[in-house]
């Protein structure tokens, strides 16, 4: 029953049966009422106040003040802010105020209005005051301030170890007397590391890092295995303990709650555990919080994972997962730094490496195949460096391997090397058929080759280069003249692009005889360039470089045109047609589109497709013979003409041959040349000319430049020539010249 002091304030009331009643409600109120006098003391309180401050009745309240009652501190601020209000007459309405309990001594929260008392003559009396313990909301409020908080740092890609550390101390801070912690699953699947256990004794975390996820393995063990919660309320008889219990009681851990933390795909990442020094079972607020403990580390751990993934994807190669050029140049300028730093003189060497003939495997196998073999060379070449060094792949069959921390001697690098070849040179088995893959390899040095990773890559594969011209299946180590050489390379390839825009490729041609009749039935479209420094230079200078780069395809492209609309402006001159026979790079016969763009040509300069003859070489046939013969035959069909150049160089099998859409075999001239002194050259000739014959295809033997070879050609039955014995490349004025002198 609520206490009034009837001597004083309230003494002259004249209380009513209904008053009592009112009383009686007012200590139904679960709020603390209480009115206090000038003196600060109580003189009406309620049950509520009489209940938290450990009394029975409210009558034991009643004369007391808060210095009675609370710490001195506490009480002093009670005062000062109940004098103000006396004093002001502002009434204090909700003020949240944190105190201490006085029996418990936990800390709760108040929402308190205090307001000053009047009597009839307006004086003031005294203070009226409601209390509502606020807690349980504070305690909402602060678990969503601090799980925003958690989010943020979640968005703002702060460390996974902070982040789950933060929630951690956050589940602490609401749970009394537990220990808290989060052990992340690892990449096999198989095990548990610790995230964060802030407050775990160091050695137990220490000792169960790493446990295994499995059916008797503590809570957190089974949790992940079960995929589901295990709950232990007395470590010291749960059998799935058994093999951690001594630990667990080592540390005073009695009971332990662990729950599964899985993405939202259903995938484990990890488990969140409650450990408490008591035997118990968690209560519903426990349970509650690590329903959303468990939800929040679950993006936290799975973002993280996205994360790495994404890190993983743009700095590695997908196909072999090595590391990737991006990741290359961090590793390698780093590797420079840390030599730079420590002042010792150790080398950083990047070795360049390229595959020699993986374009066969590609070719004859195909791409699936073809990636399992650079599969296998990637393989192959991490076995054979230390784990501080790293092989990278470029893409394609180019790879780098960047070797830190050597001794200063090209001979510690000539052994690794040697290895790296040995490796790369063991048979490779692949569909049933085994391959022997040989490479090149450049090497640059830091500090002598180049200060900056791009440089060192650059000199690295200028050396490679080097090393694929002196006959493959090498390496070489960079020297400066190799940089002269590098540089020379790159002046060229961009001279040739810009000779292209400013037209300064031009095109001779020379004549094919037939050699029953001795007249000119074609001509050879030869491309020369005219560089505004160097002078005129032949396509041996320069086709390769293009060819190298993929400036070949504008080239080609430029070609084929202009000797398509020269041969129709001669045959629109008057002059006996012929056909122009134009050479093929495999880059430009590989491109999707070629057939359309050969189409579209022939359309714009007005020539009829049988005036065209496209010279492909064997190798081109042979990269991908499949490909080859659909792209000849949808050509073939608008009535273009194909002949194998430099043939007998090759090795086109006779079946091969049969299903190519040809018309013609060139002999290459190297055969021509010799004729007269060698006798494998001349029974070379003598067999192409009847292979020629067998499959119906013309045979024409180029770089003919005597009557005895000539002689020779024409005792064999071969059908036509081309060589400076009949004329040279001319421009197209002399060559209209020569068809209109033979009528
Ligand atoms: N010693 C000697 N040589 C003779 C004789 N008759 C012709 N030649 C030369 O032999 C080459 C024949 O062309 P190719 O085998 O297709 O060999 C060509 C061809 O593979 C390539 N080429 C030329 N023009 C083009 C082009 O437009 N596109 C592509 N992709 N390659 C081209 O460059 C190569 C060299 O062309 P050129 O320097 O013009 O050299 C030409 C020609 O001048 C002879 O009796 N004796």
């Amino acid at each position: 029953m609520a206490a009034r002091n009837h001597e004083g304030l309230l003494a002259t009331t004249d209380w009513t049966a209904e008053r009592n009643l009112l009383w009686a409600m007012i200590d139904q109120v679960p709020d603390y009422l209480f009115v206090k006098d000038l003196d600060h003391r109580f003189v009406v309180v309620n049950q509520a106040v009489a209940r938290i401050h450990g009394y029975d009745h409210a009558d034991q309240l009643i004369g007391k003040t808060d210095f009675d009652l609370h710490t001195p501190d506490l009480a002093a601020r009670f005062f000062e802010v109940e004098q103000a209000i006396i004093q002001s007459g502002s009434p204090m309405i909700d003020m949240e105020e944190e105190v201490v309990d006085a029996v418990t001594g936990a800390k709760k929260w108040l929402s308190t209005s205090k307001i000053a008392l009047h009597n009839d003559t307006n004086e003031t009396i005294g203070l009226v005051g409601i209390s509502r313990d606020i807690s349980v909301r504070k305690q909402a409020d602060r678990l969503r301030d601090e799980q925003s908080l958690v989010l943020e740092m979640i968005a703002m890609n702060l460390p996974l170890r902070d982040v789950l550390d933060k929630i951690m101390r956050l589940i602490e801070e609401q749970l009394e007397g537990v220990f808290a912690s989060i052990l992340v699953v690892d990449s096999d699947g198989g095990h548990l590391w610790h995230g964060a256990a802030p407050s775990l004794p160091g050695t137990y975390a220490r000792a169960i890092d790493g446990i295994a996820i499995g059916p008797n393995m503590g809570s957190c063990g089974t949790a992940a295995y079960r995929r589901e919660s295990v709950i232990v309320a007395d470590i010291a008889n749960d059998p799935l303990w058994s093999n951690f219990r001594d630990l667990a009681q080592l540390h005073s851990l009695r009971s332990c709650w662990s729950t599964p933390i899985l993405s939202h795909q259903g995938d484990l990442l990890g488990t969140f555990a409650l450990y408490s020094g008591e035997v118990r079972q968690p209560g519903s607020f426990e349970r509650r919080l690590t329903e959303r403990v468990v939800r929040i580390a679950a993006i936290a751990i799975e973002r993280k994972q996205n994360e790495d993934e994404i890190f993983f994807l743009a700095n590695h190669d997908a196909l072999t997962g090595l590391p990737n050029r991006i990741l290359l140049k961090d590793r390698l300028t780093q590797a420079m730094l840390h030599t730079e730093l420590h002042h010792h003189n150790p080398w950083v060497s990047v070795v360049f490496v390229d595959l020699d003939n993986f374009k066969t495997v590609n070719d004859r196998l195909g791409h699936t195949a073809g990636d399992e073999l650079l599969k296998i060379v990637a393989r192959r070449m991490v076995g054979c460096v230390r784990p501080i060094d790293a092989v990278v792949r470029l893409g394609g069959d180019e790879f780098v391997i960047l070797l830190v921390d050597l001794p200063a001697r090209t001979d510690a690098i000539s052994v690794i090397l040697h290895k790296l070849r040995a490796a790369i040179t063991d048979p490779i088995a692949l569909d049933g058929h085994e391959f022997h893959i040989t490479c090149s390899m450049g090497v640059a040095t830091f500090p002598h080759d180049g200060n900056d990773a791009e440089t060192l890559l650059m000199n690295a594969d200028a050396a490679m280069y080097q090393a694929k011209n002196s006959g493959r299946d090498s390496f070489q180590f960079f020297t400066a003249e190799m940089n002269t050489k590098a540089h020379e390379r790159f002046a060229m390839q961009d001279a040739i692009r810009s000779g292209i825009a400013r037209s300064e490729f031009y095109l001779d041609y020379q004549p094919q005889v037939d050699l029953r009749s001795g007249r000119i039935f074609a001509a050879e479209a030869l491309v020369r360039w005219r560089h505004p420094v160097l002078g005129v230079l032949s396509p041996v200078q320069f086709i390769s470089l293009a060819e190298e780069t993929g400036l070949i395809v504008p080239l080609g492209d430029w070609v084929l045109n202009e000797a398509c609309r020269q041969n129709k402006a001669w045959q629109d001159a008057g002059l006996p047609h012929l056909s122009v026979s134009v050479n093929v790079s495999a880059l430009q016969f590989q491109e999707k589109d070629w057939p359309q763009r050969v189409r579209r040509i022939l359309k714009e300069s007005g020539l009829e497709a049988e005036y065209l003859e496209l010279e492909v070489t064997e190798s081109l046939l042979m990269r991908n013979v499949d490909q080859a013969i659909a792209t000849m035959k949808e050509l073939q069909e608008l009535g273009v003409h194909f002949a194998i150049d430099d043939f007998g160089t090759g090795y086109s099998s006779l079946s091969t041959l049969k299903c190519l859409p040809v018309t013609r075999l060139k002999i290459d001239q190297s055969f021509v040349r010799n004729l007269a002194h060698d006798e494998d050259d001349r029974s070379i000739i003598s067999a192409v000319i009847s292979l020629g014959q067998r499959l119906n295809m013309m045979v024409i033997a180029e770089g003919v430049e005597t009557e005895g070879q000539l002689a020779f050609l024409r005792a064999n039955g071969c059908d036509e020539a081309q060589g400076y014995h009949f004329s040279k490349p001319v421009d197209p004025g002399a060559m209209a010249d020569l068809l209109m002198l033979q009528g």
